[in-house]
């Protein structure tokens, strides 16, 4: 967690965790990654973001990408520099969308309210408010089904008789709030953004200076997966899947929709609540947008953070990828993401733990970060801040990365970044030692030193300050040089004067066996983790050969409950890890006593 962050304990019943005391441990087959099961078809942002896209403007201009990487899914990008919001479809609708929020606000023009402009960008994202493009027409022209929106959700079915006298209630409460309730002003008692406050905001934006390409090529389906043809037919479902997308610009939910039960944690870029729906019941996870920084909110309108994150969240679907439902705003323009509730984090998790975790749950939790990682590098986008609180785990083991605050869409060729990304301890040597280009390469640093902690129960490098992470890393792997590291001379921090440590002493840290009671690991497992913890970033195992790893193959998914409940014990994961740890020192010390005996 970045300095700064306030950690609030969360789950201080620890003996009472459950890991597994319904399905047991079901991984994969029964993560939950089949959209939000909430009944009525209700608008969620996911399905603002369905938009098509195509391939070739998700780039910066000139960037190509390699020939055989395929972007799976694109996002829309958010072309800062350009102040351009790319948005592209199927039969290429849009293409670039010169985006007030960029354009108005850094040309001067007077700044928006931060919901205004948020609901701007979401609009944009959809494609939606774009001069010339009719809702009620498909990108080609072609009359679309209306499917549901902001009028036929259920938001909208809510003003029926009998919650109609309740959305024209307009409920005020004093500053004095209760527990649990959010603090609300003037949104209709629907918890939909009044349409006076929506249609002036609609006709602001309508005087923008909008730009509205068309484009033919690349064609990607909604799935992800690339179409046959730009000829422009469309199946019903992708019609429906299109017309199935909301207009954000009518209005955002209201937070009070949502009940508030406890704050998780407050971290740099917002504050976590638990949260209910009042209408579903659900629990979810409420992130409260912080403004840091009120100049980047007068230049941008929105923290540009804040819009990464809910941008990449909301294109992307993957179990190992917590999902955003929907984005809600409170009446004092304070925006929060509606994420699903994870029960716990790695970090928080591992700290109330007794023993590390099995190497069995190792793997399980690693095949999992791997195939998120997998899946944000094939969509072209660095997480650049991987590391044990960013990783959220279920009480049926899912485990799934959130926290895309930092992440960032990259290209090929690399362009220069910064390199104040990435918690210390996590972060790539390259990036401490001042690269200014890198790559997936220093997600795959994180991934190790990660997979270094859930066996060690501790962090690998715990450096105080940069230059001491550095030594700390060169101590164990011994002092990089230009043999083993080509490039490594020309970093800007490799002139500075290391002590030289001429070997790798990782494997010390890691032996096949121990009586000491320090974390064990079978060769397959240590070469993985030297392949992820290499110097070289070129050399750096990637996620797709990390998930070939010959480790893995002697790992099976179990889906038998059953023999779920025997491998993880009787109640929780956190009671095996005690019992297997506990296990395997009483192993030891009976080998150690066997020993001694047999040399008097
Ligand atoms: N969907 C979720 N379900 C449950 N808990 C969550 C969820 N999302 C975040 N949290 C909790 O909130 C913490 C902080 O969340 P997050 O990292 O997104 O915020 P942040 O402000 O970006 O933090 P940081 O300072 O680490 O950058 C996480 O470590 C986790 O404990």
């Amino acid at each position: 967690m970045a300095a700064g962050r306030v950690d609030v304990p969360r789950r201080t019943d620890v003996g009472n965790l459950n890991w597994a005391d319904k399905n047991g441990y079901d991984y994969p087959s029964t993560r939950r990654n089949d959209g939000f099961n909430l009944g009525p078809r209700r608008c969620r942002l996911e399905d603002v973001m369905r938009v098509k896209s195509d391939l070739a403007p998700m780039l910066d201009d000139g960037v190509q990408q390699p020939a055989q990487k395929k972007r799976k899914f694109s996002p829309i990008v958010l072309n800062f520099e350009e102040k351009e919001v790319r948005i592209s479809s199927r039969n290429g609708a849009l293409d670039a969308v010169r985006a007030p929020l960029f354009s108005n606000l850094v040309e001067n023009s007077p700044p928006k309210s931060t919901v205004s402009d948020f609901s701007f960008v979401l609009s944009t994202l959809v494609g939606q408010q774009c001069e010339g493009v009719e809702q009620e027409q498909d990108i080609t022209g072609k009359e679309k089904r209306l499917g549901p929106n902001i009028f036929t959700s259920r938001w909208a079915s809510d003003s029926d008789d009998e919650d109609d006298s309740r959305s024209k209630e307009k409920i005020r409460r004093s500053s004095s709030l209760e527990s649990g309730e959010f603090e609300r002003d003037d949104l209709e008692g629907d918890g939909v953004l009044s349409s006076e406050r929506s249609s002036s905001i609609l006709s602001a934006w309508k005087d923008e200076d909008m730009e509205c390409k068309l484009e033919s090529d690349g064609v990607m389906d909604i799935d992800g997966t690339f179409g046959e043809d730009a000829s422009g037919d469309q199946s019903d479902s992708d019609v429906e899947e299109l017309a199935g997308g909301m207009n954000m610009l009518l209005g955002c939910r209201s937070v009070y929709e949502y009940e508030r039960l406890n704050k998780i944690s407050e971290g740099t870029y917002g504050v976590v609540f638990r949260a209910r729906d009042k209408k579903t019941g659900e629990i979810v996870a409420l992130k409260k947008v912080k403004i840091l920084d009120r100049r980047e909110l007068e230049e941008f309108g929105f923290p540009l953070t804040s819009l990464r994150e809910i941008n990449i969240l909301a294109s992307f679907n993957h179990p190992s990828i917590v999902k955003v439902k929907e984005v809600v705003v409170d009446d004092h323009d304070n925006v929060y993401m509606v994420m699903e509730y994870m029960e716990h984090d790695l970090k928080a998790l591992m700290e109330s733990m007794k023993w590390p975790f099995s190497r069995s749950d190792v793997k399980c939790l690693m095949l999992q970060l791997l195939e998120g990682v997998k899946y944000l590098h094939d969509n072209w986008v660095l997480h650049r801040d991987l590391k044990t609180s960013n990783l959220l785990l279920s009480n049926q083991g899912e485990l799934k990365i959130c926290d895309f605050g930092m992440a960032r869409q990259y290209g090929s060729p690399q362009k220069p970044y910064t390199t104040k990304v990435v918690t210390q301890w996590y972060r790539a040597p390259e990036l401490l030692l001042g690269a200014k280009t890198y790559s997936t390469a220093v997600d795959m640093w994180s991934v190790g030193c990660i997979m270094a902690e859930m066996l060690a129960k501790q962090p690998l490098f715990k450096g105080t300050s940069e230059i001491d992470q550095l030594r700390k890393i060169f101590d164990t792997l011994g002092t990089p040089n230009e043999n083993i590291w080509a490039g490594f001379s020309e970093l800007p921090g490799s002139r500075a004067n290391y002590s030289k440590q001429r070997y790798n002493l990782l494997r010390k840290k890691f032996p096949v066996a121990s009586f000491t009671g320090s974390a064990v690991l079978s060769d397959a497992g240590f070469d993985l983790l030297n392949r992820l913890l290499t110097y070289d970033p070129d050399k750096r195992i990637t996620a797709d050969d990390a998930l070939k790893h010959d480790w893995f193959q002697t790992y099976t998914r179990n889906h038998d409950p059953n023999v779920m409940q025997l491998r993880w014990g009787k109640k929780s994961l956190l009671y095996c890890c005690g019992a297997s740890g506990l296990a395997h020192r009483a192993t030891m010390l009976f080998f150690v006593l066997l020993v001694s005996w047999f040399n008097d």
